[in-house]
């Protein structure tokens, strides 16, 4: 089985962006074996601060985010990094082009469940224009030049993309190394199976709930055919099932707490999961607009995202065009 380095030396993948990606695995790789250690490790439960969200942190995120900002900027490589647990971006090499967004551990309520988490990240250049701070990350997710997420599971996954399809890499713990397991990954075009947090189906939109609705209604409904649900609650392993055996993922906006419409970053989360799943032949929306084309405005920016199988989200999206609605997260001027 291939090692990941030759892998992406065949893909012509620049040797500097390849040492990026090497370190984010590195970091992956001790994250990995800390969570294996559960309590053993000490790293369960919350600490006493929340994040810039509001969010209680879990000891893992902040251990994990750590880990992950110390040694991409150690390498020199890194012109700056952005994380959901950092209030602001940290500057690296002044000199260096690459800039990584990153979620350090996505899903974090199941770490004391002993469930599925993982590490989701994106990397961007430097803009050519004069640009600094935040202003650098606030690209569309069509500039990432490399994303993916390892899915710390019963095995430790990556799963990537540089644009050249969706490559699945298995940490192998005897070697200590991700060899590759899958070389190009597809979504199925049509799925039976949704993944969406159905408590708040009260707060959702019309076109939404009308959607779900339907596929509730199964085959004695306008779709007919029965659908199957799915809900880890960790984006990581619910977009990884629908990677590998086709679905519809969806965190849509609702009208729960109308000052916060939306629950998933952009930067962090939706941006590199797209990125993903299109190289996959699926499909990523908000419900009304392509993801991935969205001009960011803030780093920590939270989106609804609707995103899998093509002919299921392009369903999906069919209620948004012809359902009107007043927009939870209509975008401000
Ligand atoms: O708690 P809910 O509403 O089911 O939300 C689950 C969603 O929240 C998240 O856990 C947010 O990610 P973090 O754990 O990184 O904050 C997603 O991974 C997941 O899809
Ligand atoms: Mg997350
Ligand atoms: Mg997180």
């Amino acid at each position: 089985m291939q090692r990941l380095i030759p892998v992406l030396n065949n893909d012509h993948v620049p040797l500097h962006l390849i040492s990026v990606i090497n370190t984010l695995l590195t970091a992956a790789k001790e994250i990995s074996h800390r969570l294996h250690q559960g309590s053993l490790a000490g790293t369960l439960g919350s600490t006493l601060d929340e994040n810039i969200q509001g969010e209680t942190q879990k000891k893992l995120d902040v251990v994990s985010n750590q880990l992950i900002k110390n040694m991409l900027l150690e390498t020199n490589l890194v012109h700056a990094v952005a994380s959901e647990e950092e209030d602001d971006v940290v500057m690296g090499n002044p000199d260096a082009k690459y800039l990584v967004a990153y979620d350090p551990l996505d899903g974090s309520s199941n770490i004391d469940i002993n469930g599925s988490v993982g590490t989701i990240f994106s990397i961007l250049e430097k803009p050519d224009h004069c640009a600094e701070g935040k202003e650098l990350f606030l690209q569309t997710g069509d500039e990432q030049i490399a994303a993916g997420y390892i899915l710390y599971g019963p095995s430790s996954l990556l799963v990537m993309t540089t644009g050249q399809g969706v490559r699945v890499f298995t940490l192998d713990h005897t070697v200590g190394e991700f060899l590759l397991t899958v070389d190009k990954l597809n979504i199925p075009a049509d799925t039976q199976e949704f993944a969406v947090n159905m408590s708040n189906q009260r707060h959702w939109t019309k076109p939404m709930q009308q959607y779900i609705q339907d596929l509730l209604s199964g085959e004695l409904g306008p779709r007919k055919k029965n659908f199957n649900m799915r809900w880890n609650a960790a984006m990581v392993s619910d977009v990884h099932r629908v990677l590998s055996r086709g679905g519809i993922f969806t965190y849509p906006a609702d009208c729960k707490h109308p000052e916060k419409p939306c629950k998933l970053r952009l930067l962090y989360e939706a941006n590199p999961m797209s990125f993903l799943v299109e190289q996959a032949g699926g499909r990523a929306s908000t419900g009304y607009e392509r993801i991935m084309s969205l001009q960011p405005t803030e780093i920590h920016q939270r989106v609804s995202v609707i995103m899998g199988s093509r002919n299921e989200v392009d369903t999906c999206l069919d209620y948004f065009k012809s359902i009107p609605c007043d927009r939870p997260d209509a975008p401000t001027a």
